[in-house]
């Protein structure tokens, strides 16, 4: 372990790894189609993913003609789930840049955590599938702790440290609100990447750091 300043990074997966809008968008589209809506684009859909899929397809639903009844949203969801799992690597991507800063990380002796709200089983097969499932430590999705502890509650950060460690030098790179209150509330940093997915300026995120593109992930953390 060299003297890099953090033990462990936790990743936020969709908007910040990987560019999964490629899939969630054609996922959300089928779903409003079943629904009888129209269909949504890429920016407006990028606005409303990193809360979980219930939260995704609500706000889909009030941007095209409003919400619906929560048992018929639960009918919804799950032709949902279907859909998405049969095509989440279709055309996901890892963003420019991460396998090459993973990869010097690992060197490096920092554990990672893959921290996303995404469904762990979805989450684990979508970076089995892209080869990424090797450079995590731990997997923890938006449901693996159970109702309420999702981002931006702290518990999944929490849930990380003590996975890869105990250690409190802990470091959350995110591209949301959820990514970065979740830190905070578990008091530690935040870095969010500025081409992710998100419902607001990333200047306005209240991260402690933003980057533009993996290249200053590592000098970044170093400034911290
Ligand atoms: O599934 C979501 O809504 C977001 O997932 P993320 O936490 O990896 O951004
Ligand atoms: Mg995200």
């Amino acid at each position: 372990m060299t003297n890099f300043p953090f033990a462990t990074i936790g990743f936020d997966l969709d908007g910040t790894l990987v560019d999964s809008n490629l899939d969630l968008l054609p996922a959300m589209n089928h779903t409003l189609e079943l629904a009888g809506r129209s269909p949504l684009d890429y920016e407006q859909s990028k606005r409303i993913i990193g809360g979980g899929t219930r939260e995704m397809l609500q706000r889909a639903l009030l941007h095209t003609g409003g919400p619906i009844a929560e048992t018929e949203m639960d009918a919804l969801l799950e032709q949902h789930f279907t859909y998405y799992e049969a095509h989440l690597a279709d055309n996901t991507v890892p963003f420019d840049g991460v396998l090459a800063t993973l990869d010097n990380l690992r060197e490096r002796g920092v554990r990672l955590a893959l921290v996303t709200n995404k469904i762990e089983r979805f989450a684990r097969k979508l970076v089995e599938a892209l080869d990424m499932i090797h450079y995590f430590d731990c997997v923890i999705g938006g449901d693996t702790l159970g109702p309420g502890r999702a981002k931006p509650a702290p518990d999944m950060v929490r849930e990380a440290i003590g996975r890869c460690g105990g250690h409190s030098n802990f470091v959350m790179v995110g591209d949301s609100r959820f990514d970065v209150e979740a830190a905070h509330a578990a008091g530690v940093p935040c870095v969010a990447v500025t081409f992710g997915y998100r419902d607001r300026p990333a200047e306005e995120l209240g991260a402690d750091r933003l980057i533009d593109h993996y290249d200053q992930l590592i000098p970044a953390l170093e400034q911290l």
